[in-house]
């Protein structure tokens, strides 16, 4: 079988993450998250005082971006945990302060260029699946497998809440459908590499589909394309 690139890009919180986790799992192939690269630099922001509400002190941060070290390490339950300079933040860069911040540092051309040229290294042997807003136009335009995965805004936002209420978190549900919106329009519209569809992805809205039929719909996607 041979070995290929898969790409999954779309909306914040429709499942990419998911259904690429389960692909990687199965494939054996190296599963990399980028939503989770971009909210380790708001963290890192976040963390040195760089980020208000109304500013990011984007000079600071481009003296130090090569200094951000993000790595991924399998935890106790196999599942790889985001690592920023030598720390476990995986909890951390999941609140929706974070995840507003990753939106707005990743409109940041230096921030961006950084962090793809780190993905391109990624995936130089093939054999991954990575997910994020521009990895079948930017970071991998030749991925043999391509997706681009929507839901509508009210399902994300209910499925993003139920995640963080599983996790004994209190947020409400116009709090998360108004975070998902602000990010997906500033994603859409922003100068660099805004979220796209590649002509060559394939659209799947997975708003009616349950997690195991998506897994199926990209499994046999996957089965295609790595026929010799
Ligand atoms: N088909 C689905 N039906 C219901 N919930 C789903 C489905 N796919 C994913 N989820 C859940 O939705 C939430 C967001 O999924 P995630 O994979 O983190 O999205 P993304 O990576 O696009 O932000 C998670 O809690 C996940 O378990
Ligand atoms: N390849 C990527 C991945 C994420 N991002 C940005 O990083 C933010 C967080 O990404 P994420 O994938 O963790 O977001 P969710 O879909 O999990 O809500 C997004 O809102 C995007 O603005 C990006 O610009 N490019």
């Amino acid at each position: 079988m041979k070995k290929i690139v898969v790409a999954i890009d779309g909306f914040s919180s429709c499942g990419k993450s998911t259904m690429a986790k389960e692909l990687a799992r199965e494939a054996g192939y190296i599963y990399v998250d980028t939503g989770a690269m971009y909210r380790a630099v708001s963290l890192y922001c976040i963390q040195n005082g760089w980020m208000t509400d109304s500013e990011i002190n984007a000079e600071e941060l481009e003296k130090h971006i090569h200094s951000i070290r993000i790595e991924f390490k399998p935890n106790a339950e196999g599942k790889a945990d985001t690592y920023l300079n030598g720390q476990n933040v995986e909890n951390e860069i999941r609140t929706l302060e974070v995840a507003n911040g990753a939106s707005r540092v990743s409109t940041l051309g230096f921030v961006r260029r950084e962090l793809v040229r780190q993905q391109q290294l990624m995936g130089v042997e093939k054999g991954i699946v990575m997910d994020g807003r521009d990895i079948g136009t930017v970071v991998f335009p030749q991925a043999e497998l391509k997706i681009f995965l929507t839901a509508s805004p009210e399902i994300r936002a209910q499925r993003r809440l139920d995640e963080m209420a599983a996790k004994g978190e209190k947020v409400d549900f116009e709090e998360v459908l108004a975070n998902v919106k602000e990010r997906d329009e500033r994603d859409q519209t922003r100068a660099e590499s805004p979220l796209r569809k590649a002509d060559d992805a394939i659209v799947i809205d997975n708003s009616a589909l349950s997690r195991s039929e998506q897994t199926e719909i990209l499994r046999t996607l996957f089965a295609e394309k790595t026929l010799d």
